[in-house]
């Protein structure tokens, strides 16, 4: 038995990755949760002929304690998204406090659950979600995910022209670090089944995909953020977690973690000076079995990069840890 859950399930994001997780198979329960709209979202989507058992909750009524209850996997997509000229981090005046709350209740009513964070500014809140459940007693680093999987979807879509693949998503292409512009780090010199992308593209594919979520915000021009990419991204990686959980082997997947708690981490941490850090984490029943090291051997360019990526990343990190250690006053 699997149980979903969505938190933010009436969103621009909520909505299509609640629809791909009540059409998987491998989920026989799901349950939205939202501030608004989720009787109508529930009601429509029980509709289906899937097997999913579909319910729905506001926070009235003890909504959060009965969509968490029971819960295996919880997808966090609440929170606002970028308008044109936002970075990632102006949404953590907003976001901290939304993810904060969210995570109390995981700490609460399950909190042996997988949590896969989305909500942005993802190299803030993944912190700001370790710490809450470090506090509560709960914290258990194999089960805490910060959902990176667009970028890496975006990295195999921008370099399909150089893999030849027809399907991209059998790509593998690497991006690793955070989750907002140079803390993405895609490594080109680790693709497979290996090819080449020419050097005077490199600069502009590397860009194309550290910059990839500005290109959506621009086109939405005010109306909000990746939306259908991110709900296909963060089905992927649900449904990645679920298998594993049901024993499939050699699931491998980006993803930002808290290193010193994953096996392999220590290495990492070494050699970045980052605690949290996404990198390609094997997954396995109990979560993220292993941290996968791929930084040994990448070209003097991508050691550029990551260098950029670090030192973004550690003020993120500290500025989510301090939210929950030493708390802005109300
Ligand atoms: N990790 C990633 O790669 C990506 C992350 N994002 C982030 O995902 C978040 C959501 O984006 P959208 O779905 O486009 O926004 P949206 O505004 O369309 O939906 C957010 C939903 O969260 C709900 N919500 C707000 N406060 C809540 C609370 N306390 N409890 C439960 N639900 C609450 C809202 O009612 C709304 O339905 C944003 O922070 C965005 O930046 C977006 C794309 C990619
Ligand atoms: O760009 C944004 O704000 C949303 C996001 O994280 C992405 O699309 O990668």
């Amino acid at each position: 038995m699997v149980k979903a859950v969505v938190l933010g399930a009436s969103g621009g994001i909520g909505q299509p990755l609640s629809l791909l997780l009540k059409a998987c198979p491998l989920v026989d329960e799901l349950a939205l949760y939202d501030v608004v709209n989720t009787p109508g979202v529930a009601a429509d989507l029980s509709h289906i002929s899937s097997v999913a058992k579909i319910s729905g909750y506001l926070p009235k009524d003890d909504g959060l304690k009965h969509a968490l209850t029971g819960a295996d996997v919880v997808v966090i997509p609440a929170g606002i998204p970028r308008k044109p000229g936002m970075t990632r981090d102006d949404l953590f005046k907003v976001n901290a406090s939304i993810v904060r709350d969210l995570v109390k209740g995981i700490a609460e009513f399950s909190p042996k659950a997988f949590t896969l964070v989305i909500s942005n500014p993802v190299n803030s809140t993944v912190p700001i979600a370790a710490e809450v459940l470090k506090a509560a007693g709960v914290f258990d680093p194999k089960r805490l995910f910060g959902v990176t999987t667009l970028d890496v979807v975006r990295a195999e879509t921008f370099t399909q022209e150089f893999s030849g693949l027809k399907d991209a998503s059998k790509a593998t292409v690497p991006v690793i670090g955070g989750h907002s512009g140079e803390t993405i780090v895609p490594l080109f010199s680790k693709v497979s089944p290996g090819f080449q992308i020419p050097a005077d593209r490199y600069d502009a594919l590397v860009n194309r995909v550290q910059f990839g979520g500005d290109e959506v915000v621009k086109a939405k021009d005010g109306a909000g953020s990746a939306t259908l990419s991110m709900a296909f991204a963060g089905f992927r990686f649900a449904e990645a977690v679920i298998k594993a959980t049901k024993g499939e082997k050699g699931i491998v997947e980006p993803t930002f973690v808290y290193l010193p708690g994953v096996a392999g981490g220590d290495e990492i941490v070494k050699a970045t000076g980052v605690e949290f850090f996404s990198t390609p984490v094997e997954l396995g029943p109990n979560g993220a079995e292993k941290a996968v090291n791929i930084i040994d051997g990448v070209t003097d360019q991508e050691k550029k990069l990551l260098e950029a990526c670090i030192s973004g990343l550690k003020g993120n990190i500290e500025k989510g840890v301090e939210f929950i250690k030493n708390p802005p006053p109300k």
